[in-house]
């Protein structure tokens, strides 16, 4: 039986992607690794992928058809996304109407947002904290929180329009001049987004917790990207809302910020000289997309937590890349539900998704030296060819993993927020393990890993080889020399932050053998 089943009952999950089960993988190329699960094909439909969907088009059309709540006008909608569309808006306009007679004092749009993320099988999150406080005081704090959360995130939504569209306050309250200045200084800072000492917290503070999505914004418009692949602007909004409203801000390290941080990082690689020449639009979409949803609807537990509580997600993924499948999913998920690519091809989008897949699943930090030793061979070889499409996904994939493990090499200041918010979340994890009586993970006790030995460790076993092949591949380069003197500062810092007569190595991160007994014990679980 599940550890936790009763706690993780139905109103504690993930969202799910409702798309199924396949991890699928792009084809062909030695570097994206094996196909785990081969698709079923019918009539040239994946249907692990495709049914699904088609089952809830066939539903929706079939629903339309018998005249839903707000399809009279629209009935001659033609196609079969038009038709879902219609009945979704029709379901959302009904339970809108009745959440409105239940509780006046809600703001409509607010319980429209809850609403949605319903629709999308969303809701609620996991919510560990509130897991454990509700577990503890036994109470159900449950809707207060949404409630709050959910004004905040149109204040939010309100502050990003001002920001991106230009608009000018209605009111010249202090408040707004307040706000104005903050705006300001937000857009100053994405005047300067390409340098390294960019500081993403600061700019979350500035943009009212919207660092994801302006950023996002901001550097699909640098990239003309909007116009090359004749993006609806709405779409892209909702599409980029969904993202970061999918990750959890009450996760110290895996938050909306992480992935703007993420994002910022990955945007200064492709600026790289090496790259930046080489690199087609589908290139720079792939990879910040990819990477500002790498981490999407992460529950601030890891993968061994999840197959040790056996978590659906665990059995659905079989106990493989389980957090990054789900990431994955979720993403195309919602690429698919703001319909960002409905007007491109089928097979166009057939490879972006898979594309986005293959450099999602490379973030799985247990595939380290996988990809490592192949980016190794190829240095050594010299035997990059970066006008193969092959090689140059390569890299996008080298180039996410670096911005996903960046933050030593961010300014000292940076540098350790990070590291004490990633340690947070571990010992949290601790924390929760130590509760069920479960098995602590690795660096998880806070009674035994301290920040210092996490941070150390972590940079000298996964950060540093990393970054110095990266520093090879660049070579010259101004932006590696300066993230490795970082580095390499912050490493000698963490070091002397350890308690006299420790070292580092003793209590290495070891992210090899964490990966090794994770896979012991995947054996184990039926
Ligand atoms: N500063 C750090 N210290 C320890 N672990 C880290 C640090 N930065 C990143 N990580 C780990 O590396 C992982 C990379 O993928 P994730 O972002 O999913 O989760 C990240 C953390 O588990
Ligand atoms: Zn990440």
């Amino acid at each position: 039986m599940p550890v936790l089943e009763g706690h993780w009952g139905s109103d504690l999950r993930m969202r799910d992607s409702g798309l199924g089960v396949c991890p699928e993988e792009p084809p062909g190329s030695p570097e994206w690794g094996p196909l785990r699960t081969p698709p079923v094909t019918c009539g040239g439909l994946s249907l692990t992928l495709e049914l699904p969907a088609l089952i809830r088009q066939l539903r929706a059309a079939w629903r339309a058809r018998k005249g839903g709540p707000c399809s009279r006008e629209k009935r001659h909608g033609s196609t079969w996304v038009e038709a879902e569309k219609e009945v979704e808006e029709g379901k959302q306009d009904e339970e809108n109407s009745r959440a409105h007679l239940e509780a006046k004092s809600r703001l409509n749009t607010a319980h429209a947002d809850v609403l949605l993320a319903k629709r999308r099988g969303s809701y609620p999150p996991i919510d560990l904290h509130i897991l454990r406080n509700s577990i503890q005081s036994g109470e159900t704090e449950f809707s207060t929180k949404r409630q709050m959360k959910h004004l905040l995130s149109i204040q939010r939504c309100y502050h990003t329009s001002r920001l991106l569209g230009g608009l000018a306050p209605h009111d010249s309250g202090s408040l707004y001049l307040l706000d104005d200045d903050y705006l300001g200084q937000a857009a100053h800072m994405l005047s300067k987004v390409g340098t390294w000492n960019f500081d993403i917290f600061l700019f979350d503070r500035l943009t009212n917790g919207n660092s994801l999505v302006t950023l996002m914004c901001h550097l699909f418009n640098i990239y003309d990207l909007i116009h090359h692949f004749q993006l609806d602007i709405v779409k892209l909004h909702r599409f980029f809302g969904m993202v970061q409203k999918d990750y959890h801000s009450q996760n110290p390290y895996h938050n909306a910020i992480h992935a703007a941080d993420v994002t910022q990082a990955i945007y200064c690689y492709l600026k790289e000289p090496k790259l930046a020449d080489q690199l087609s639009p589908l290139d720079v979409f792939l990879g910040l997309i990819a990477a500002a949803a790498h981490d999407v609807d992460h529950p601030g537990v890891n993968q061994p937590f999840l197959i040790k509580t056996r978590h659906h997600l665990a059995s659905l993924y079989q106990n493989t890349s389980v957090l990054e499948s789900h990431h994955w999913r979720s993403t195309v998920g919602m690429l698919r539900e703001s319909g960002l690519l409905a007007h491109l091809p089928a097979e166009i989008t057939r490879v972006i998704e898979q594309q986005l897949g293959s450099l999602i699943l490379a973030t799985d930090i247990c595939r380290q030296n996988e990809f490592l030793l192949t980016f190794r061979e190829h240095l050594d070889n010299q035997d990059l060819d970066l006008l193969e499409a092959s090689h140059r996904h390569f890299i996008l994939q080298i180039a996410l993993k670096c911005a996903d493990v960046c933050n030593p090499c961010r300014s000292w200041e940076l540098s350790r927020q990070w590291g004490e918010r990633v340690c947070e979340e571990f010992h949290k994890q601790g924390e929760l393990e130590k509760k069920f009586d479960l098995e602590v993970s690795p660096q998880c006790d806070h009674q035994v890993d301290s920040v210092p030995a996490i941070q150390s460790g972590f940079i000298s076993c996964i950060a540093e080889p990393l970054f110095e092949e990266w520093n090879r591949f660049t070579h010259p380069s101004l932006l590696s020399q300066t993230m490795l003197d970082h580095l390499h500062k912050n490493k000698a810092h963490w070091i002397r932050l350890l308690n006299p007569g420790t070292l580092a190595e003793e209590q290495t991160y070891a992210c090899a053998e964490s990966c090794d007994a994770e896979k012991g014990e995947r054996k184990n679980i039926p």
